[in-house]
């Protein structure tokens, strides 16, 4: 650690609070025995609390609360100072007790405070904690992901706060949450106080011998599905870990064959409503009207990006942030062995600088798709794939993970702005606003555009309801940027809410966008299952996002238990693999149940080519319509060929370009003048009119087009 690094709480102390009754477990908490390290709870959390200690994050010392007859059944690693917690003394004010005792012993500091029966708790959730208290508050509380309450028990609380608990207690309201709520005026909510949980389990609490079984079977599960690790090595409890790979990828027409086999519901009448898409009207009023509103209107002015898109520096890919010197010679000859400092999810907040300079450039942060990074040093990711968690604690009980191959500088990294920048023109004026083009600026923190020419309205009688389900905690909705409001560092503006929005209406259906459920699995889980018994029935569920390999993506294992099982799960293309289809089969009772739930990647233009294609295909099969891909003949396709990069064979690539004025074809000779990199670049959605779809195999490569 580096020694010149200043701390982040600087007079921080904590108190690990042992003195509840256990009445309701009926045997003392402390001493149930953790399944990972094989050690008494408290010695358990205590392990890891002297190990921060020693690594500077606890200047003003570690202690322990408890009741005096609890005294001789502990053994305190050196160091570690125990406040008696006297009931008899302080009245049944609960946990407030042991807090405020521990407070009267250094009445300076500043404390996190943290109850022995949170099992869950691990070296990232504290520090996690620390990181997110900012200096003027006077209590910060992580916030449970079921219902938004703050936990008092995992919390840091400075000597203003502790002095508005002693205040409440001495007018018998003894409840910390009450004391944080107080010193709050009132409320506890994110960046008020209140701090958003990562790993979902680490306000998770065991009070009864049910929730203890329930939370040993958790521990011991995740400690198997940790590479390497078997049940007689003892090591922290391990945080949720990466998600599986899909285990077979298929091709896209093996996809869409796929679909088209699918047992769909017909919908009745469908045909006779006339395809919204080409409906136009003559009216030259300009009307402002919020983006979806004004998606099939015809712009009436220039309109420029007001957010830099990305909106911050972050991660391609779910993996590991490293310094890429550190990996110059790494080989599977030669690997390289670094401990992981700390973790990153999509919507964190960036860690404090002087937490990432104190915890040094030696080692590897886990990082997830969209997570910001550490700092400019940590300059390369590796994909999760391509390295290989050892299962074994390095001397600091930080785990270890083993890199065989080389980064290089940059590599899955994207630049804050790589691909828009504020200023830059993302509709001319006169262009349609297209579903994509809603995408596009949604993305740029557009939330009204000027439109002249009626845009599409909503259908009278749509063809079906398809629910939208967007997942992420890092999301916000583009509806609550008010001007000059960007998101906070490490959201991201939801744009394909939007864009799926704008693209139903333009097939003629409904879409219904249900909760967003953050990175939580029971409230996924409770919003599918209310779809799947929807009344009027859904006709497709969309998905978005979590279906990669990042530790929160759970939205394939969430789905197979609530059985809908996979169609295909990984697809060969470009943008878009990690997509997910599966189905839900009517029930004897509930024809209606029969539903398809199409689970579109996170990335925005990855989701927009698999919603054309795949949810396109859905949509067409649901009501009857065709396709509106067009193939050109092999000529042409030659051409295209050699103006895009190549793709692997077996694969199909997705890219988007401007269109001919004149022929209304796609302009091979504007494709030609860009510089392209990789398929699905949202930038290049700016002055584009059409998909042009690349597919090829051992004769050579197919193309296909549709305008949009
Ligand atoms: N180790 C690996 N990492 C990743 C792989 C891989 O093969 N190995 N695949 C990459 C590909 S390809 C894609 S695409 C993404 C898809 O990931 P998920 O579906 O799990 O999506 P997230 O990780 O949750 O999000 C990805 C990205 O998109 C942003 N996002 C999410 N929702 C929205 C929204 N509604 N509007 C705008 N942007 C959104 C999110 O913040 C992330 O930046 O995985 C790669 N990783
Ligand atoms: O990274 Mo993804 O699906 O290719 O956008």
């Amino acid at each position: 650690m580096a020694d010149s690094a200043p701390l982040r709480i600087a007079n921080l102390a904590v108190v690990l609070l042992l003195g509840g009754r256990s009445s309701r477990m009926g045997s003392a908490k402390h001493l149930l025995e953790h399944p990972a390290t094989r050690r008494p709870l408290y010695q358990h959390h205590l392990d890891l609390l002297v190990e921060l200690e020693k690594q500077g994050v606890f200047p003003a010392g570690v202690v322990v609360s408890a009741r005096a007859d609890q005294r001789d059944q502990l053994e305190l690693p050196e160091g570690v100072e125990l406040v008696v917690d006297d009931p008899d003394k302080n009245g049944a004010i609960g946990p407030a007790s042991g807090i405020l005792e521990a407070a009267n012993a250094k009445p300076d500091a500043t404390w996190l405070v943290l109850a022995v029966d949170l099992p869950f708790v691990t070296r990232s959730s504290i520090l996690r904690l620390v990181a997110s208290h900012a200096r003027d508050s006077p209590v910060s509380l992580y916030l449970h992901p079921s219902d938004g309450n703050p936990e008092p028990l995992f919390s840091v609380w400075t000597p203003r706060a502790l002095e508005q608990l002693r205040a409440n207690c001495r007018e018998g309201k003894s409840g910390p949450c009450r004391a944080a709520k107080d010193v709050w005026g009132g409320k506890v909510v994110e960046g008020r106080g209140g701090v958003s949980v990562v790993e979902d389990d680490c306000v998770r609490d065991a009070d009864t011998p049910e929730e203890w079984e329930q939370a040993v079977a958790e521990l011991a599960k995740r400690q198997q599905l940790r590479p390497g690790a078997t049940s007689s090595q003892p090591s922290a409890p391990a945080p949720p870990p990466f998600a599986p790979a899909p285990t077979h990828s298929i091709s896209f027409h093996t996809a869409l064959a796929l679909i088209d086999d699918l047992p769909l519901p017909q919908v009745v009448g469908a045909s006779s409503i006339p395809d919204p898409a080409f409906s136009t009207s003559n009216d030259e009023r300009a009307s402002r009207l919020p983006l979806v509103e004004a998606a099939g209107g015809i712009s009436s002015a220039t309109v420029r990006a007001t957010l830099p898109c990305p909106l911050h520096d972050n991660s391609a890919m779910d993996g590991y942030a490293v310094p890429s010197s550190l990996l110059a010679t790494a080989s599977p000859d030669r690997p390289v062995l670094l401990p992981i400092l700390g973790r990153i999810v999509a919507g964190d907040p960036p860690p404090p600088p002087e937490l990432v300079a104190a915890l040094g450039t030696h080692g590897c942060w886990e990082v997830m798709t969209g997570a910001v990074l550490p700092s400019a040093a940590f300059d390369a990711v590796v994909k999760v794939e391509d390295a290989h968690e050892v299962g074994e604690a390095d001397r600091a009980g930080r785990r270890v993970v083993r890199f065989v191959t080389r980064a290089t500088p940059q590599q899955h990294r994207r630049a804050k702005g790589e691909q828009v920048q504020p200023g830059d023109v993302v509709l001319g004026e006169g262009e349609r606003v297209s579903p994509e083009k809603v995408l596009l600026l949604a993305a740029c923190g557009i939330a009204q555009v000027a439109v002249r020419s009626a845009p599409l309205s909503p259908p009278r009688r749509p063809r079906g309801r398809v629910g939208i389900v967007a997942t992420g905690k890092e999301i916000v909705p583009l509806a609550s940027l008010g001007p000059g409001r960007e998101p906070a560092p490490g959201h991201v503006v939801d744009c394909i809410t939007p864009f799926l929005s704008a693209l139903l209406h333009s097939h003629g259906f409904e879409p219904v966008v249900l909760s967003s459920s953050g990175d939580s699995r029971s409230a996924f889980a409770s919003t599918v299952a209310a779809a799947l018994v929807a009344d009027p029935p859904f006709s497709l569920l969309v998905t978005v996002a979590g279906v990669s390999r990042g530790s929160t993506d759970h939205i394939p294992s969430s789905l197979a238990s609530l059985g809908i099982s996979p169609v295909f799960h990984g697809v060969k293309i470009r943008p878009g693999a990690p997509v997910k289809l599966g189905f839900h089969p009517p029930t004897p009772t509930r024809a209606s149940c029969a539903l398809p739930v199409l689970s579109l990647p996170g990335n925005p233009m990855a989701s927009a080519a698999c919603m054309r294609s795949f949810g396109g295909a859905l949509l067409e099969r649901l009501s009857g319509a065709g396709t509106a891909w067009r193939s050109m003949d092999a000529a042409q396709a030659r051409r295209w060929a050699q103006v895009l990069p190549a793709t692997r064979s077996g694969s199909s690539s997705f890219w988007t370009v401007p269109l001919d004025a004149q022929s209304g074809l796609p302009s091979l000779e504007s494709a030609m003048a860009r510089r392209w990199t990789w398929p699905g670049a949202l930038g290049s959605l700016a002055g584009a009119g059409a998909w042009v779809r690349v597919d090829v195999d051992e004769q050579g490569a197919s193309v296909a087009w549709r305008s949009f």
